[in-house]
Parts: structure tokens; sequence; C-alpha cells
């Protein structure tokens, strides 16, 4: 284009003022001598805030001394000026702006002017509007940085390219002028409905936004193109603008990727974490697949540390190319120490060159070779108190670097990682938990059962003792008292005097009353007479009776226990101890079956059956004249010895058994167990006051107890077994350690109420006669 140098009219600067350009006029100082209302604007300054102020408070430093020597070196030689300039906004902030100067002289005053026009950078469109004259035309389009050319109007073709557009497209001017974009291939903007929209459009531009540009390196570029049209010595052109967007389209779209990946990530992230508390298997596997596609990554893989640290073994491995999850051997530290070493003391280990780097070399012969991994990224998974294991992600022949995201997301999913196994444990904890709680309520109930089965047991045993064994209140289980039983059931029947013998406290009374209550005299009294418990004197008058005024005392008449016992049974006690002057009375009354009241001249017959009993030796006693022969063979018809309880041990837990029972009914207690020891312990005791001083324990226990265990106090079995193995100990012997433990217990107290009697469950006489008897004396 040839360059116009005429000069600007005052109506083409006029003109030029109108427009939306933002230029300004200075004087030779710098100041402005006119300022448009655009550049105003942009400067954010009113016009007459300008007008005839320096340059300078724009630009402070834009008139330092070099510059300004070179300014006006430039605007002397009349040359033109730009450059970008940092200009200072009214407001305090900064543009960069590119400043064009141009000196110009004022056709009227032949003045020289600074003629400037600003050119910010996202505002290229600006030099469209400059129409009114070439020489500044021609200036700014050969001078722009921009890429701009010039089409005809008609035919489309290019008539101008400036050195920028040249520079852009690689294309010389001379090979483009005349020809049209499209048959250059550059591009296809030209079409029909362009045309039209030209030709239609006045003073506004038309700006394409992303148009992709064929230049000479074969590289596709990306532009934003403003066309304008013209008038250039009354000739319409059209102006073409190019702001190249190749590097901001490939930022976008580099900003898109990493945001759609971002994106990715955080939803992976979010479904994974999500998966936590699942079944860890599952859960790796998940993590290994998800991260793997995500991050387009061609193995991922999570391992744990065995043995103290010392071996890494593969959970989970995913293969991306092959869809598919592989296996994979352990690692060995003392194999691949460094990679070990550094992974502990950095907890990530970054490689995009595995095979020689210095960590991962170690491997590569055996490993990353044979796979070809070119870069791996592996992060310790952090455990609760300990590392749980490692991360790996690997690429395949892969050039790509590895970035702080990717090892950002990589400890992301380690943490996931570490929670989901943590959260595993907590799991397996809570149900082994759960199992042992459900074992101990299985065990309380096999315990609630077992318990309640004992009982049942006990009440049962006991219902057992009160159906089979009770046989007449008695209670038994030893062969020797089933023998004396037998006998018993052989002579009840009969009218045949029974004497029974035995220790105190074995049974004889209960056997006496058994004989009656099985004999057919059953519905008739059984009499009882102690024949140690009442005094001499009076025992005949018990037996016979006698007439009122018979003796001193006998103010009424009174029935002696034969006559009471008529038609039935008198069971005569302790006969051992009838007074030798009352033994020929009691022979002539059995015999002849007949009594005499004392006082009374006439004799009554009487039917009786007679039972005695004693616990001493009658035939001892018969030799010792202590007792009559003959009254002694007339009662020992049928004599059934009773075996002391000692001699029949199997009876004891069944006795026990029977009185806890009867006593805790009678005293209202509920014990209920009877533990195997205190069997034991009774079982190894002497018993020298046999039964009775086992109901007396037992009953004693009972009231003394708040528990449904039997406990007896202060029974001591082993002090007694002395007595049990002391085979030297006579009968009389026993007894008397027996009466004197008892007296001392009670501080010698005999009668009352817990006098050794009592205690003995014996009448006060007895005990005394017995004491006598003994030769113990009152303490
Ligand atoms: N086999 C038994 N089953 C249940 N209770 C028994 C049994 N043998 C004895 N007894 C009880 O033992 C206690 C003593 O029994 P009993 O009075 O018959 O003995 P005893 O030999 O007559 O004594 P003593 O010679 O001192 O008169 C009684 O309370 C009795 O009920």
């Amino acid at each position: 284009m040839k360059k116009n140098s005429s000069r600007l009219s005052q109506n083409e600067l006029a003109q030029l003022f109108h427009d939306k350009t933002l230029l300004c006029f200075l004087n030779r100082e710098g100041e402005f001598l006119q300022v448009s209302q655009p550049l105003c604007k942009f400067l954010g300054y009113q016009e007459n805030e300008l007008l005839f102020k320096n340059i300078n408070l724009l630009q402070p430093s834009l008139f330092s001394d070099d510059v300004r020597m070179g300014f006006w070196d430039s605007i002397k030689k009349e040359a033109h000026w730009n450059g970008v300039v940092n200009l200072l906004m009214s407001e305090g902030n900064r543009k960069n702006v590119m400043c064009n100067f141009v000196r110009l002289k004022n056709p009227e005053t032949e003045k020289a002017y600074f003629f400037g026009v600003f050119e910010p950078n996202s505002m290229p469109v600006s030099f469209g509007e400059f129409t009114a004259n070439d020489i500044c035309f021609n200036w700014f389009f050969n001078n722009s940085p921009i890429a701009k050319s010039l089409f005809s109007l008609k035919t489309f073709q290019f008539v101008d390219v400036n050195v920028a557009w040249e520079n852009y497209t690689g294309f010389k001017k001379a090979d483009v002028l005349n020809k049209t974009p499209s048959k250059l291939k550059i591009h296809d903007i030209f079409d029909s409905s362009f045309i039209k929209k030209i030709q239609a459009n006045k003073d506004d531009c038309i700006t394409i936004d992303e148009i992709k540009l064929n230049v000479s390196s074969g590289t596709p570029k990306y532009a934003t193109i403003t066309f304008k049209k013209i008038y250039i010595h009354n000739e319409v052109f059209l102006l073409q603008i190019i702001t190249d967007i190749t590097d901001r389209l490939r930022y976008q779209k580099e900003l898109e990727a990493m945001s759609q990946k971002s994106v990715q990530k955080k939803d992976v992230i979010l479904k994974l974490a999500g998966l936590v508390g699942g079944d860890l298997s599952y859960v790796f596997k998940e993590i290994t697949r998800l991260t793997a596609k995500t991050m387009r990554i061609e193995r991922v893989s999570i391992w744990q540390f065995e043995d103290e640290n010392n071996i890494i073994a593969c959970q989970s491995a995913y293969n991306l190319k092959e869809h598919d999850y592989f296996k994979q051997a352990e690692f060995k530290a003392h194999d691949y120490p460094k990679y070990f070493q550094y992974l502990f003391k950095h907890k990530t280990l970054r490689v995009d060159d595995a095979i020689h780097s210095e960590q991962t070399e170690e491997f590569a012969e055996r490993y990353l070779k044979p796979l070809n991994i070119t870069a791996t990224l592996d992060v310790l998974i952090q455990g609760h108190q300990a590392y749980y294991g490692v991360l790996c992600f690997e690429q395949i022949g892969s050039k790509e670097e590895w970035t702080i995201e990717d090892e950002e997301f990589a400890t992301s999913i380690a943490n996931i990682i570490s929670l989901a196994v943590e959260c595993d444990k907590r799991n397996t904890a809570e149900i082994e938990l759960i199992k042992s709680n459900q074992k101990l309520v299985g065990l309380n109930l096999e315990l609630k059962n077992l318990q309640k089965k004992l009982e049942q047991e006990n009440i049962y045993l006991r219902e057992e003792i009160d159906l089979v064994f009770n046989y007449e209140e008695m209670v038994y289980g030893s062969n020797s008292f089933s023998k004396v039983l037998t006998d018993v059931e052989r002579v009840a029947t009969t009218k045949a005097t029974v004497l029974l013998l035995g220790e105190s406290g074995t049974g004889k009374e209960l056997l006496a009353r058994a004989i009656h209550n099985i004999s057919d005299r059953k519905n008739k009294p059984l009499i009882k007479v102690n024949c140690a418990a009442i005094p001499k004197e009076l025992i005949e008058s018990e037996l016979f009776g006698h007439k009122k005024g018979s003796f001193t005392g006998a103010i009424n008449d009174k029935l002696g226990k034969f006559q009471l016992a008529d038609g039935g049974t008198l069971f005569l006690d302790e006969i051992g101890e009838l007074p030798m002057d009352m033994q020929p009375k009691l022979l002539r009354a059995i015999q002849e079956s007949e009594v005499e009241q004392i006082g009374s001249t006439k004799t009554e017959k009487v039917d009786i059956r007679i039972i005695t009993a004693t616990n001493r030796d009658l035939k001892q006693e018969v030799k010792d004249k202590n007792f009559r022969e003959d009254l002694y063979f007339r009662i020992n018809v049928f004599p059934i010895t009773i075996p002391p309880l000692r001699e029949r041990i199997e009876d004891i837990p069944i006795l026990l058994e029977h009185f806890v029972n009867k006593y805790s009914k009678l005293y209202n207690k509920s014990v209920k167990f009877i533990s195997e020891e205190t069997k034991r312990n009774m079982q190894s005791y002497s018993w020298p006051g046999n039964i009775r001083e086992l109901e007396n324990l037992v009953e004693r226990a009972i009231i003394l107890s708040n528990n449904e265990k039997l406990i007896i106090p202060d029974f001591k079995s082993s002090e007694k077994e002395a007595l049990i193995s002391s085979t030297s100990l006579s009968l009389d012997d026993v007894q008397r350690i027996h009466i004197k433990k008892i007296l001392k217990a009670t501080n010698g107290k005999i009668e009352g109420a817990e006098g050794a009697a009592e205690l003995l469950k014996m009448k006060p006489s007895t005990l005394r006669d017995r004491m006598k008897k003994l030769g113990i004396k009152k303490l």
C-alpha cells in the first residue's frame, strides 16, 4: 500500500476525536492538548483533569531521562515510538497498554504535535475505528504487533498484510496478495452469508471466535478474528485483525481436562470413601480398579507389610489395559534395601524414570524391565499404630511425568485404604466381641440351666426321699439300716416283744413307733415311758398307776402307762436305767399281761405289745448284776441292733437332704444346695450323738442360714476324724467326751433354754443320770 504523507486537516482531526479511538495530542513538553473521550474513560479521568497536564501523570517513569532522550530522538527524526507502557489509572491501578506515538505537524500552526494512540491489549479493534487518515493507518497497520490483513471488499483477496501477520501465519506477503484465504486454505470465512453480513454492516465490526487457521507450518492456529470496513481514499477495504487464542485454547483445554480430572478424582475419592466399612478384599479390589480407571494408571496395587515390615505382600492389583486383576509376588526388604529405606523415610516415592532411579533400579531387572514399567508412584499406607502397607501406581512405557496432583491423589487414596483397614479391624473386633458376648450369654444360660437342673435334681432327690425312703419318717440309704427295717417289718405284725439296741440318737424311738404303726395295733395308743427320766420313787406309779391316797402326794387316782397302752404298744425306752427293784414288777406285768395299781388290791388284765430300747450293753449289765437276767431274757425276744451313724455313712447325705428339707420348710428358708464338700465332711465325722446330733446341726444351720447353699457353721470334721479313727475309744468314752464338750459350751448349764439337755435333746434328768453314770462332774 502506498504511503501518504499528507497532513491531518482540522476536519479530519475533528472526525478523529468524534470517533471511539483512544487517542490524544501532546505538545513538545508532553502536555495533553487534546484527549479523546474513550481515552478519558479508559484512564478514568475527566477531560479537563488531563488537559495541559503532563503525560508523566500516567506513567511517572515514561519521561525518565533515558526514555525521554530516546523518545525525543525518535520524534526529531520524525520517527515513531511504540511500546508497552504500564499506565497508572486514576483509581491507582495499573494496566499494560501498547502506546503508539507519531510526530505530526498542525497544518495551521506548523507546530509539532505528538499523536498518541493507546492500544490496550484487550482492545485491538480500536484500530478499526481509525478511518480518517491513511498516514496513521499505514503506520499503525505496518507497525502493529498484531497480525492484520486488508482485503478487497469486492474480491475478498488479500490487498495487504503486515509483518505481524507474516510472522503469525508464516506466509510471505508476496505469496498471498491477490489471493483469497480459502484458495490459500487459510480459512473459509468468506462465504455468501459472511459477504451478505459484511455488506449489510455499516460501522460495527464483525467478530468471529475460535477460527481455525491453517498456517504454513501445518500446525493449525486458533484465533478470534475481527473484521471492520475501513475507508482509504474513499475506497472501502476489509480490515482483518487476528487475535491468537491458540495458547489460550490450549490452556483452556488443559484446564478443562485438569478440572475434569479433579472432578473425577473427587468423585472417585467420594465413591471409595463410601466403600469404607465393607468387606476389605472387595474394597481393595474397587480401590485398585477405580483408581486405575480414573487416573489412567496402567497398574494400581495395594501391598501389606508382613514380618515386622520386612516383607510386602500384594493384597490387590489391577491392570488397566487387561481390565483385570493380577497376582504379584512378595518383595523382601533385604533384597531391596534402598527402596524400603527411602519409603520409610519419605513416605512417598515418585519416580518418573524407574529403570534408572536410585531407589527403584534395585528391582529393574527382575521386575520393572520385564513388565516395561517406566514410572512408579508409591505411598505408605498409615495404620493405627504402624504402617499398614504401600499403595503403588505404575505406568507402562509412559513418558509422562507424575505431577504433584497425582501424588496428592495417591495420598488421599492411601488414607482411604488406611480408613478401610482400621474400620475392618474394628468390625472384626466388634464381631469377636459380639461372639464372645454371645458365648458368655450362652454360658450363662447353660449355667442357669445347670443350676435349674441341679435344683430340680435336688428337689427330685428330696421328693424321692419322701417317696421311697419315707418309711415312717425314716430315711436311709445304707444296707445295714435296710436290714434293720426288714427285721422291723417282719416283727411288727407279730405280738413279739422287741428289744431295740443302739447308741443314743440312732433312731430307736422312731423304730418303735414304726413297729407300732405298721402293726395291727396302729389305731391303739403307743405309750412311751422313758425309764431313765422318771424318778425312782415315781416309776411304779408311772407304769402301773395308783389309787388316790395310796402314797403321799397321790391326791387322785391315776392310770398307769400299762393301762393307757391297753390294746396298743408300750415302749419302754432306756430300759437299762430301770431301777433294780422295779425290774421284777415289770417282768411280772409283761409275763402275766396284768397290772396292779398302787393302793389297789385288784389286778387288771392288759393287752399290750412291749417294745424296749436301750443304749446300754444289757448283756454286760446282766453280768454286772445291774440288770435282772430273767427280765433280760423276757425282753430280748426279738432284738434289733441299730448301727451307729458312723457305721452307715451312706445314710448321711440322704439324712442331710431330709433334714434340710424338713427344717427349711419349718423355718421358711430356701436352702437349696448342699455342696459335695459338706457332704464329704459330714461323712468323715464320727457322730457320737448319731442322727440326733446330725439333725440338731442341720436345724441350727438352717436357722442361721440366709443362703440358698447349706453352710454348717463351725463344723470341722478334721478334729473329729480323730474320733473315728481312734478305735480305742468305747461308746462311753465318746459319750463322755461329747457331753463334756456340750457342757463346756453351755458353761455347765444343764436345764432350760440352751442348756446341755436341750442341745442334746435329752431330758435334764436323763442327762444328769447319764453324767452320773459316765462319771462326769458338773463344771
Ligand atoms: N432313719 C431316720 N430317718 C430320719 N430321722 C431319723 C432317723 N433315725 C433317727 N431319726 C431322728 O433322729 C432323732 C433321734 O432318734 P430317736 O429319738 O429315735 O433315737 P433314739 O435311739 O431313740 O435316741 P435315745 O436313745 O437318745 O432315746 C429323732 O429326731 C429321729 O426322728
